[in-house]
C-alpha cells in the first residue's frame, strides 16, 4: 500500500498518524526549491519521534527535469542523506528518471528483512542503487 500524503505545514499536525506504521518512508523535496531541501531536516527529525524505529527512509530530489532551475545542489541533498544515513538519488516524476529505482530499492530491502536467514549477508541498499545506477549508465538508458 502506498500513501501519499500532505506535505504541507498546515497538515503536519495531522500527518504523523499517516506514517507512523509505515515501513518505508519516501521523502522528497523539489529541486527547484530550496525551501522544500530545507524542510526536509524539520521531517527528519519529526519522523525520528513518530515512525517506526526499523522505518525505511530515502530521501528523494524530485524534478529532475527541470534542470534549468535548479536551487538545490545534487550534491548538498547527496550530503544531507549522507549525514542522516538514509540513500539518496534524484528523480522526476514527470520523465520517470530513477522513479521505479526508488520503488525498488525500498521493497526489495522490506522483501529482504522478512526473509532474510542469520547467517545471511544483510542486503544493502546504498549497494544495491549504486550497482543499478552504473547498470544504467553503462548501457545508456535513463
Ligand atoms: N516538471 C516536473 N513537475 C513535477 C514533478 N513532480 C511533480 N510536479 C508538478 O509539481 C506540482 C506539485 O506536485 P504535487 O504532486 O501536487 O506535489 P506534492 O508535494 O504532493 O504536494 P502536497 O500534496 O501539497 O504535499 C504539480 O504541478 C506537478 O505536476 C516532476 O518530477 N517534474
Amino acid at each position: 500500500q502506498i500513501w501519499d500524503t500532505a506535505g504541507q505545514e498546515r497538515f503536519r499536525s495531522v500527518t504523523h498518524a499517516y506514517y507512523r506504521d509505515a515501513q518505508a518512508l519516501l521523502l522528497l523535496y523539489d529541486i527547484t526549491s530550496k525551501a522544500s531541501f530545507d524542510n526536509i531536516r524539520a521531517w527528519l527529525t519529526e519522523i525520528h519521534e513518530y515512525a517506526q524505529k526499523d522505518v525505511v527512509i530515502m530521501l528523494l530530489g524530485n524534478k529532475a527535469d527541470m534542470a534549468a532551475e535548479r536551487a538545490v545542489k545534487k550534491e548538498e541533498g547527496e550530503r544531507l542523506a549522507k549525514e542522516y544515513g538514509v540513500p539518496f538519488m534524484e528523480t522526476s516524476a514527470k520523465s520517470g528518471v530513477n522513479v521505479e529505482l526508488a520503488f525498488l530499492a525500498v521493497a526489495k530491502e522490506l522483501k529482504h528483512r522478512t526473509t532474510q536467514q542469520p547467517n545471511e549477508p544483510k542486503f544493502q541498499i546504498h549497494e544495491y542503487i549504486e550497482s543499478q545506477r552504473q547498470k544504467s549508465a553503462c548501457c545508456g538508458l535513463k
